[in-house]
């Protein structure tokens, strides 16, 4: 493209209801500014994350970078901090943007709701767009909704969660939308200037409007150069709309091992626009067997419900998140518990409130900030655990944790934690995967299985603890070899047991699977060659796998 060529975006795919009012000409204007200016180093930062994973598969251990070390050792420096409707963060609410749960989640009690086009958001093409058509009815008080079942729903209070968007990240694209590159080829949309993009143009006036402000949560970013392309993605964006610089918040999720060796330095990059930090846990475990999977049986973890906070390597992770923050200004975000109660059995529920409580207290004792609850019904027992910390006070920043000292090793020491891998760990992995797949592509993105939330994090687990075990030749404590042969066998029993119908899509969930658990190769993400292959809106996916088998 000539720089004197004006950039544009062309929309590939059929509008749905009001989506017109969403890709608005000068909506898709911005994002095609963004792209022309944004597209070419996002490829960057994704050909650094190749090189670094390649690095680390060759032996290279992760380290504090010495490049960088003035940023850590310098004490002046602080970030914007909260913004206004973000000083009390005691707990944030997640979910996806469907009607009912954006309706559900801004009555639900919460002090901030992360509206979720991430891990809890299977992206097809109205989940996107109509995702942000409800956001863009929410933050002007006009959304409401009548279910199949005629509930009426509707926004029943004044004192909503303050508002915090979460674009997928850097590694996804949006095939409905493409842009020309500096070379003059087409090329799918970044996933994540889509939605922020779409989201800040839409909604960043009348969001300061209402006294609050265009505020993100930021996934899966990787060190502190993706944190630059966001900071710059973000002052870029205010110049455009004319808001002052700063008015932006960010909080970043530290949910990826390279990530946690540089917090300091990505707080630093976004410094004018940084609120926080968050504990994600899920992608942090999936992100570390990615990284260090072909490094031998000493990073081998054992059943997924081993791995709790309160392993060596995870404690290291969140102690060092606490003090990075508070160091700074910056506020720190717990993470989610997977526990979820059920309506229809107390057990599961009283089992569901235990383990919040506990895993709630831990976190306030340890010095975070707020916290993220999964589902409604743990509002009250995570306020509970904060409210018995905080009291009136919005926030423990002055916690500073000078004890805390966390060592490069600390964060990647496994050697503590005993490769319990048994028979019903594998299984469970395997059932996980393929019922998580089969939910993703009917396009719910976030499901309650074996009374757990399961979502795009949680399933990244299973799959690539399947993997790794495989190519491990991990043998259970039962005896039982994990071999190719037997996940697949494994594959199918479980497939069988499933009560069919002529709409799921557990066929193609198993060729998923199969592709990102049993193959040589490892996906880097699960959602890549599921959102290529497999993800489009019309019953034409059943059409689009068998062109892909003839091609
Ligand atoms: C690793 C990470 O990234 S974590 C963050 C990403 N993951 C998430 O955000 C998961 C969010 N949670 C959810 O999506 C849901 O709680 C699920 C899918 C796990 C369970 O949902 P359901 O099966 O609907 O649970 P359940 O039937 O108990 O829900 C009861 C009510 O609470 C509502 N509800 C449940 N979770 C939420 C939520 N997170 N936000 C708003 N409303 C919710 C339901 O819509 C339902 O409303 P209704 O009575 O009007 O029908
Ligand atoms: O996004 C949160 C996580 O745990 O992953
Ligand atoms: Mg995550």
């Amino acid at each position: 493209m000539s720089p004197h060529t004006t950039p544009t975006i062309s929309v590939n795919a059929e509008l749905g209801d009001r989506f017109d009012e969403i890709l608005t000409p000068e909506a898709l204007h911005f994002l095609a500014r963004l792209h022309a200016q944004f597209a070419g180093r996002r490829q960057e930062r994704l050909n650094d994350r190749m090189l670094r994973r390649k690095s680390i598969e060759n032996g290279r251990d992760l380290r504090f970078l010495p490049e960088t070390a003035s940023v850590r050792e310098n004490t002046e420096w602080r970030v914007a901090g909260a913004g206004p409707g973000l000083e009390d963060r005691r707990v944030e609410i997640t979910g996806p943007t469907d009607r009912k749960m954006t309706i559900n989640a801004l009555n639900s009690g919460a002090r901030a709701w992360l509206a979720d086009l991430e891990d809890a958001t299977s992206p097809t093409w109205s989940n996107v767009i109509g995702g942000q058509v409800n956001l863009f009815d929410a933050i002007r008080g006009q959304v409401d909704y009548t279910s199949d079942d005629g509930r009426q729903y509707r926004v029943e209070t004044d004192q909503t969660p303050t508002i915090i968007m979460r674009p997928r990240g850097w590694h996804l694209v949006e095939k409905h939308l493409a842009f020309t590159d500096r070379a003059g080829h087409r090329r799918a949309a970044s996933a994540s200037l889509t939605d922020f993009g779409l989201y800040f143009f839409h909604n960043a006036q009348a969001l300061i409007e209402t006294g609050r402000g265009p505020y993100f949560y930021l996934p899966k970013l990787e060190n502190h150069l993706e944190a630059r392309l966001w900071d710059d993605v973000f002052t870029f964006s205010e110049n455009a709309i004319g808001i002052p610089h700063g008015t932006i918040r960010a909080t970043i999720l530290i949910e990826t091992i390279p990530a946690a060796f540089e917090m300091d330095e990505i707080l630093y990059e976004l410094r004018d626009h940084a609120a926080g930090l968050n504990a994600g846990r899920w992608d942090y475990i999936f992100s570390l067997i990615k990284n260090y999977r072909d490094r031998g049986r000493s990073f081998v973890l054992p059943d997924r419900d081993q791995i709790t906070m309160t392993v060596p390597f995870m404690r290291a992770y969140t102690e060092l998140l606490v003090q990075t923050c508070h160091k700074r200004g910056a506020y720190a975000i717990g993470g989610m518990s997977a526990f979820i109660p059920n309506r229809r059995d107390p057990e599961v529920t009283e089992r569901a409130l235990a383990k919040v409580a506990d895993d709630k207290r831990r976190e306030a004792g340890d010095g975070f900030d707020g916290t993220w609850v999964a589902h409604p019904g743990l509002i009250d027992t995570a306020r509970a655990e904060f409210d018995a910390v905080l009291g009136d006070r919005p926030n423990q920043l002055e916690r500073t944790r000078p004890e805390v000292e966390v060592t490069a090793a600390q964060l990647v020491d496994l050697s503590s934690l005993e490769p319990r891998v048994t028979d019903a760990g594998v299984r469970s992995n395997v059932s996980i995967a393929l019922r998580y797949i089969e939910s993703w592509l009917r396009g719910v993105g976030a499901a309650a299985l074996d009374n757990l939330m399961e979502d795009a994090a949680t399933a990244e687990i299973s799959r690539s603890q399947l993997w790794q075990w495989i190519h491990q030749g991990i043998v259970t404590e039962q005896g039982t070899r994990i071999t190719r042969e037997h996940v697949g066998h494994l594959l199918h029993e479980v497939l069988r047991e499933q009560d069919r119908s002529l709409s799921d899509r557990f066929d193609d969930a198993e060729n998923i699977v199969r592709m990102v658990a049993l193959e040589d190769d490892f996906p880097t993400f699960l959602t890549i060659p599921a959102y290529a292959h497999y993800l489009v809106d019309q019953p034409s996916a059943r059409e689009s796998k068998a062109q892909m088998a003839a091609a």
